[in-house]
């Protein structure tokens, strides 16, 4: 992932901790030293607010930043910025003929002065012959600050700046300002080195600018298990994963999954190269497939070098979602949903490690963990449960704790020979973890999906992207009883909710930035004959205010916050859904676990002959073992605190029998904070290899990214970076 921006002081320190992420907050007030800390501008304007023309709003785009220098006529001047990192897209919009019959924007409480926009693409949709503005629409979404640091991550909220050229008379001169703007944004988003020449306003021509904008011409391949978790994922995808995929233009070809195997013989026996990368909307379940279907083509290499993975957490587990979000310090709890879409659009990629799994009857690549005694036996016995959501695993723990077993066997383990790790006391590894928030319930406790359904039934007020179903939905959003907090104004210090409901900390959000609200809607100044003289590319540096020019085009207020929604419509991106035939399966007559597994040499002995003697063995009685490679197992499980997604090490987790009930309920409970690791019997050790022999004959679960295998001896072995992840 690139670098966070930093965008106060060049001076602060590059530290991307959570602490600093939050006082970084990505809408940052500058000093009032216009081009003190932006670094070059790749272009300039200046806008104004209708209701105020002794305001003018600089705006201008750097490499790093979209700041907004606003000056009043009284000298004062003030700057915030947003990141082109938190920006996912922008689109050109022009108004729409209103006639006798349209009410201008539809929706309940839509004004009547509102502009209806299209987009400047929609050739036969009929245009406002009174308006020739082109409105340059730009999605960010923001990191809040909070205020406590440390206890409280903050929160990411959307945003829309809208920018309204007018200067010109004829609608297509004001399409190619708008049209500049854009591509020097979508050059920055698709991370690719703007075209200066374009840049100037000498450069005229607007068909050069249109196709001079980046596009990549594959999709995204989105799979969907409609029977994760609470089975709410195809609606929630439509809901609030789709409008944002649509604000950063990603097309998409969706399939659903028909039956259990469907994700890994789609990813195995498909022609590929059509897709730029390959998204699974259900849980761990549905990735493990897939990473598994792709171990399975003879080009698996290529394939996970060229298919990043992304996930969107619709399932009851989601270690893998939380994970990444972790890695990247997000604020995922807030909204998973949010968090994870933005992994999706933001274009960043991030290496992951896998490890090679074989037992008696397959190998398997898994990117989660390997699973022996307690934990396994919670996973998979509480299956039964699956209809009343996450809670089936605080049931079946507490069940478990009660009936408490353990197994017979031999460890084997070939110990990290990275100093680092080693140098640190992973009994309490915890040493540098940082929480989100400080839950104290037994872990794997809860179910995202059931969670989804308190917040979608209206039990829990909390705020998220903009649905595109409607055209103009702000009296949904705007309605104050939808927010959970009030954020204008002073600092207020409000009681959050998180997305599950549970009431995480005071949370104290900083003053509201003065300039940009959740949306922001500016304009140029019209001229009758068509002159830029509004600072351009040349007047960058000093421009003047460009006073005095008439308008001459119609104007429809462009103040109102509600002006500035619209609907994108789901055909505003190409994207396709697939059905497939009755049988289900897509193009495909093989028998997922008989084909080869393909992959990487492996390194290890046979798993019927001896270890080295280099390696660590450890032999008795396990409550459980428990070999991990991400930091969460669950999106409320912190599992391996130090664990990051390309670091080439496993962390095995053993509790030997004989630990009291007390210690393994002190355990269950600290698993969401990372406190497990302190209790007393339980060793965490950084490894590259293990093998886990039951005793012969015995009975007992082992799973696979929670999923069943077969039971008696398995090994797994590391192999880092060998997959790549969408990263927000
Ligand atoms: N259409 C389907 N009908 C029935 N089962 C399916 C279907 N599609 C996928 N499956 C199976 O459902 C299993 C569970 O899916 P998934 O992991 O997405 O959700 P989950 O189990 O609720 O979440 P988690 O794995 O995070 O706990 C997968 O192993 C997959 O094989």
């Amino acid at each position: 992932m690139p670098q966070q921006v930093k965008c106060v002081g060049e001076d602060e320190e590059n530290n991307d901790s959570p602490e600093n992420r939050i006082k970084n907050s990505s809408i940052t007030r500058l000093p009032s030293s216009p081009g003190a800390t932006l670094g070059p501008a790749l272009l300039e304007e200046i806008f104004y607010i209708s209701s105020k023309r002794s305001t003018l709003y600089r705006v201008r785009l750097t490499e790093k930043c979209l700041s907004l220098r606003k000056e009043s006529s009284t000298g004062a001047s003030k700057t915030e910025s947003i990141l082109v990192d938190d920006i996912v897209g922008c689109r050109c919009m022009r108004s729409k003929r209103r006639n006798a019959s349209s009410c201008g924007p539809c929706g309940p409480g839509a004004s009547r002065t509102q502009p209806r926009l299209v987009e400047s693409t929609e050739q036969l949709q009929p245009h406002d012959e009174y308006d020739s503005s082109a409105y340059l629409y730009i999605y960010a979404y923001t990191l809040k600050r909070a205020k406590v640091v440390g206890k409280s991550p903050g929160r990411r909220e959307r945003m829309t700046v809208t920018l309204r050229f007018r200067s010109f008379d004829r609608y297509e001169d004001n399409l190619r300002e708008a049209s500049r703007w854009r591509l020097a944004l979508q050059c920055l988003l698709h991370k690719l080195p703007v075209p200066k020449p374009y840049m100037s306003p000498a450069h005229r021509n607007l068909h050069s600018l249109l196709a001079a904008t980046p596009n990549d011409p594959r999709k995204l391949l989105v799979i969907l298990n409609p029977k994760s978790g609470s089975g709410r994922g195809r609606e929630n995808f439509q809901r609030r994963v789709h409008p944002i995929l649509a604000e950063a233009e990603m097309p998409y070809d969706i399939f659903i999954t028909r039956h259990s195997d469907y994700a890994r013989d789609f990813v195995r026996s498909r022609d590929l190269s059509q897709w730029s990368g390959i998204v699974l909307v259900g849980g761990d379940g549905i990735v493990y497939e897939a990473i598994n279907g792709l171990l399975q083509r003879p080009d698996w290499q290529d394939c996970l070098e060229r298919l990043p993975i992304g996930v969107i957490p619709c399932g009851s587990g989601n270690g893998l979602a939380k994970s990444i979000a972790y890695a990247k310090q997000e604020p995922y709890d807030y909204n998973p949903m949010l968090i994870s879409a933005l992994s999706i659009v933001k274009r960043n990629v991030s290496q992951m490690d896998l490890v090679r799994v074989e037992t008696r009857k397959q190998t398997l690549y898994s990117f989660l963990s390997v699973g022996w005694g307690l934990l396994a036996d919670i996973d998979i016995e509480s299956e039964r449960l699956r209809a009343i959501g996450g809670q089936r695993f605080t049931i079946w723990s507490v069940a478990r704790l009660i009936g408490l077993r353990t197994y017979k066997g031999t460890i084997y383990y070939l110990p990290s020979d990275d100093a680092d790790v080693n140098s640190k006391n992973h009994k309490n590894g915890n040493d540098s973890i940082h929480t989100e928030f400080n839950h104290n319930n037994i872990s794997h406790s809860k179910s995202f999906a059931d969670e989804l359904d308190r917040y979608s039934s209206g039990g829990n007020q909390m705020r998220e992207s903009k649905s595109y179903d409607g055209v103009f939905e702000e009296n949904e959003y705007n309605d104050s009883k939808q927010r959970p907090l009030t954020t204008n104004g002073n600092m207020k210090t409000t009681t959050v909710k998180t997305e599950y409901g549970n009431e995480v900390d005071d949370f104290e959000i900083e003053d509201e930035p003065i300039i940009m609200n959740d949306v922001l809607t500016l304009e140029t100044e019209s001229s009758p004959n068509g002159v830029i003289n509004n600072g351009g590319i040349d007047s960058v540096d000093g421009c003047g205010f460009g006073i005095g020019r008439r308008r001459c085009d119609s104007f429809f207020s462009a103040k109102s916050r509600k002006s500035t929604y619209f609907s994108t419509g789901s055909g505003s991106i190409s994207s396709t859904y697939h059905s497939v035939n009755e049988n289900g399966d897509p193009n495909c007559n093989m028998n997922g676990k008989d084909t080869i597994v393909y992959g990487p040499p492996p390194t290890l002995p046979a798993l019927t002959t001896k270890v080295p003697s280099s390696w660590v063995k450890v032999e008795g009685e396990f409550v459980m073992v428990y070999a991990a490679y991400q930091s969460h197992m669950s999106q409320d499980c912190h599992f391996a605190p130090r664990a990051k997604l390309n670091d080439g090490i496993i962390w095995l987790l053993i509790i030997k029998a004989g630990i009291s009930r007390t210690g393994l309920l002190q355990f269950l409970l600290g698993l969401s904070t990372g406190a497990h690791l302190s209790c007393p019997g339980v060793e965490m050790i950084p490894v590259r290899a293990f093998r886990i022999e039951p005793v012969e004959d015995s009975e007992g679960l082992l799973t696979v990214d929670g999923e069943k295998v077969d039971y008696g001896p398995i090994q797994g072995e590391i192999f880092s970076s060998l997959a790549s992840v969408m990263c927000p």
